[in-house]
């Protein structure tokens, strides 16, 4: 079997979005940015979609959500010569040859989420050339079924964020996301307005329900040691990048400073980068997203690393791509899970592009055995709403 096309297209939505809400969610642009639309620079309104096809009519689904414009021009300009007439079951050789041809200039940030994107369809082609799931390819099935957690609680205003929360837990989610509005820029009003939400969504959830909350790199060290003992009485099951991804140092002293894990990962990349947070102890749960880090073939080396330091694996954003990893190993007890919402932030736009993205039912998502490949394929209803760049 040999690589015959590579072709990447961007998927820029048009449709209708929900306007963002100042101090919706903490981000690294609020220590640089005086309005309170810090979080544009987090949007994600487009994806990329990679499909590679065989010599013998085998298409496999690739896809990267990372500035995806530049991920399909280091696709087309530097990683598809790579790979045009190779043997996808080659995967090793092929990632190797995209990693060490763009290392110079491409070993962190968009150009290993390109190749995660070519990474993920060579595998999808790899589990429908022989019939089987992606994650039989990679140990198989490990749990009956994926629990997963409920994300999404931005802030707004508390009684919202109340109602949220409840309707979910009706619908049997024991466990969920959070996420803080305000960081060091917001003075000690800001603490306290952390501090409210929280216990407003306790309130709700009780203690018998995982809490996480999540900064989104929007807070800093000295925010962060203020913050985590006023967060202990909250028992949360982790507090999400409260730093930069590069300060690791920072990482480790918070994740040794309380008894409340810190959990990061899904702005780190390869194999290098998890083994650096796995040895400074930076992290208490690893967050990598497969169509970052350096896709399946990377994330399949974390898993295991991950298991050798006792780490778990919780990957970021559910979507197929994570599921395979999270199935196939002990060392992924769960999966984030983002429910099908009107586009606000574009972590929703999976559902807006793909069909087979499995709906959590009680807390739990399910894989099928008998679904080739990752199990996902275009999806036709929202066309109309996309403007699609070839
Ligand atoms: O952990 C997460 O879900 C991510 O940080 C999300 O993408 C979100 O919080 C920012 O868009
Ligand atoms: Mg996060």
């Amino acid at each position: 079997m040999k690589i015959k096309s590579v072709r990447a297209r961007v998927f820029e939505w048009k449709g209708k979005t929900v306007p963002p809400q100042g101090n919706f969610c903490s981000n690294a642009m609020d220590l640089v940015y005086s309005n309170t639309e810090s979080m544009s620079t987090f949007r994600f309104h487009s994806w990329t979609v990679v499909e590679i096809e065989t010599d013998d009519g085998i298409i496999g689904l690739g896809n990267v959500a990372l500035a995806p414009a530049i991920a399909k021009a280091i696709i087309d300009q530097y990683l598809t010569p790579l790979v045009l007439g190779q043997d996808p079951w080659d995967y090793e050789y092929l990632w190797q040859r995209m990693y060490r041809a763009t290392h110079a200039w491409g070993r962190k940030g968009v150009t290993m989420a390109a190749i995660s994107a070519i990474d993920l369809a060579i595998w999808d082609i790899l589990g429908k050339s022989v019939n089987k799931p992606v994650f039989k390819l990679l140990g198989g099935r490990t749990k009956e079924k994926i629990p997963v957690y409920y994300s999404k609680l931005y802030r707004t205003d508390l009684k919202e964020m109340q109602n949220e929360a409840e309707k979910f837990l009706n619908q049997g989610f024991t466990a969920f996301k959070m996420r803080f509005g305000y960081g060091p820029a917001h003075l000690q009003k800001g603490v306290a307005e952390n501090l409210k939400s929280v216990e407003a969504i306790r309130e709700v959830i009780g203690y018998d329900t995982d809490l996480m909350l999540e900064c989104y790199m929007g807070w800093n060290l000295e925010y962060a040691r203020r913050m985590l003992p006023k967060l202990e009485k909250f028992e949360p099951r982790w507090l999400e990048e409260p730093v930069i991804a590069d300060d690791i140092d920072g990482y480790a002293e918070l994740n040794q400073l309380t008894s409340i894990p810190i959990s990061g990962g899904e702005h780190e990349f390869s194999l290098y980068g998890f083994k650096q947070l796995l040895d400074k102890k930076a992290v208490s749960v690893v967050q990598y997203d497969t169509n970052r880090v350096g896709g399946i073939t990377a994330a399949h080396k974390i898993n295991a690393l991950c298991e050798a330091y006792s780490v778990p694996v919780i990957p970021h954003a559910g979507q197929m791509h994570n599921y395979h990893l999270t199935m196939s190993t002990l060392a992924s007890p769960m999966s984030e899970y983002f429910p099908m919402f009107d586009v606000e932030v574009g972590n929703e736009l999976f559902y807006y592009i793909f069909d087979g993205e499995p709906v959590a039912e009680n807390g739990f998502v399910q894989l099928d055995d008998n679904k080739p490949g990752l199990g996902l394929s275009l999806k036709t209803e929202f066309l109309k709403d996309f403007n699609i760049i070839e």
